[in-house]
């Protein structure tokens, strides 16, 4: 039975973060909610061990969650990467958000032990470009990392770009590397500029939208599904134009450009299924929010189902106008989004 929130929005994935350290310092970096990252070395003391990570899966693929995102943080830090996704449950996809340097020599591996596919971060490709941006010179490992996760099969490999003032220049030649590179998809995210931990880093929020519009302009738009709008690119129209439907587009494996766009896309929160988890076991039910956290701490899988159950019930969509203020100055979640549907 899965679990739905009062918006009808059926949790079917959860997104862990296995750690808050990183070997990189990108400029935009919310680090899932949490603000900065640490240095690579510095003691994780706080992360969920190897079990914890897998008793919650197990107790939520009872609640018929199907798919696992691991990020970070930098999750490919973690030791015990592979043992996590070994014993994952097998009903579940497993994906990964990684910045990709550390993938060359192990991104086979991975595959062989139940990873599915994976993200990689790639916001230019120009290595200057690159290391102004992440302050790491590790542009030629990613590189290698990405070709490596392609002949690995990790497909489709989706490469993240995050669009703000740095990178708006890059977008195009971005679209062209995926377009021209077999097994490549592009993921554009909107810059999110809430809990960065990086509060100097400041830019005009409206003209990352203005961007995305203009950028969307330049791809032919196929349709909007699940929270994302996809868009394919002109010259990889050849072979889409025998895959019409959209779970053919699921299926097709390059040249596409994906738009993830929750802040100024209302349908995006509106489709959100995911709940999250940080590196220390808190369980949160929206990326941007840190109020509703539930710790899972020593629990036994009777509470941690408990617990899932709970953050589920008070999920809330972040972006839009789903909370209204009452008389009391208190806000509430807008009758008109209530979900009348059943929960099953
Ligand atoms: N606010 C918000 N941002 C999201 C959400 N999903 C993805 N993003 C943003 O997009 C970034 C990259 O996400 P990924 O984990 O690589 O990919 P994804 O788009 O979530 O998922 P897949 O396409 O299934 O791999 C995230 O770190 C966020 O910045 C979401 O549900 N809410
Ligand atoms: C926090 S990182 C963690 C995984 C891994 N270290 C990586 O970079 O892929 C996950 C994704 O979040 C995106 N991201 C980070 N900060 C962001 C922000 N302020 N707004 C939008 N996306 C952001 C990154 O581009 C990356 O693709
Ligand atoms: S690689 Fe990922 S976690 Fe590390 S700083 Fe960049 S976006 Fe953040
Ligand atoms: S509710 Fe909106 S902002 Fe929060 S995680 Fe879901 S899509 Fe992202």
């Amino acid at each position: 039975m899965t679990l739905s929130d009062d918006f009808g929005r059926e949790v079917t994935g959860v997104r862990v973060s296995l750690t808050d350290r990183c070997n990189f310092d990108c400029v935009y970096c919310h680090n899932e909610g949490l603000g900065d990252t640490r240095g690579p070395m510095e003691p994780g003391d706080d992360e969920m061990d190897t079990d914890d990570v897998v008793r919650f899966l197990e107790v939520v693929s009872e609640y018929g969650v199907d798919s696992v995102k691991l990020t970070g943080g930098e999750p490919m830090l973690r030791q015990d990467l592979e043992e996590i996704i070994r014993r994952t449950p097998d009903s579940m996809e497993v994906s990964m958000t990684t910045n990709g340097t550390f993938l060359p020599g192990r991104a086979e591996d991975l595959k062989e032990t139940g990873l599915d596919r994976v993200n990689v971060s790639q916001d230019a490709l120009d290595p200057d470009e690159f290391a102004e941006i992440t302050k790491s010179g590790a542009y030629d490992k990613v590189m290698e990392g990405v070709q490596a996760a392609v002949d690995a099969g990790l497909a489709p490999v989706k490469l993240n770009m995050v669009v703000f003032e740095h990178t708006a220049g890059y977008v195009e030649g971005m679209v062209e590397h995926v377009a021209e590179n077999e097994g490549l998809q592009l993921q554009l995210i909107e810059y999110m500029p809430e809990l960065t931990g990086k509060p100097e880093w400041n830019i005009d929020i409206q003209r990352v939208h203005d961007w995305l519009a203009d950028i969307a302009e330049h791809v032919e738009h196929r349709e909007m599904h699940d929270r994302k709008r996809y868009y394919v690119n002109p010259e990889a129209a050849e072979s889409v134009a025998a895959t019409p439907e959209p779970a053919d587009i699921e299926e097709f494996q390059g040249g596409m450009v994906e738009i993830v766009d929750p802040v100024e896309n209302a349908d995006f929160c509106a489709n959100c299924g995911r709940v999250r988890v940080t590196h220390e076991g808190y369980l949160k039910g929206c990326l941007n929010r840190n109020d509703d956290l539930k710790s899972m701490g020593e629990m036994s899988r009777e509470e941690i189902a408990e617990a899932f159950e709970e953050v589920v019930a008070e999920r809330v969509p972040y972006y839009g106008e789903y909370l209204v203020e009452n008389e009391r100055g208190e806000y509430e979640i807008n009758d008109e989004y209530i979900s009348t549907g059943t929960a099953d």
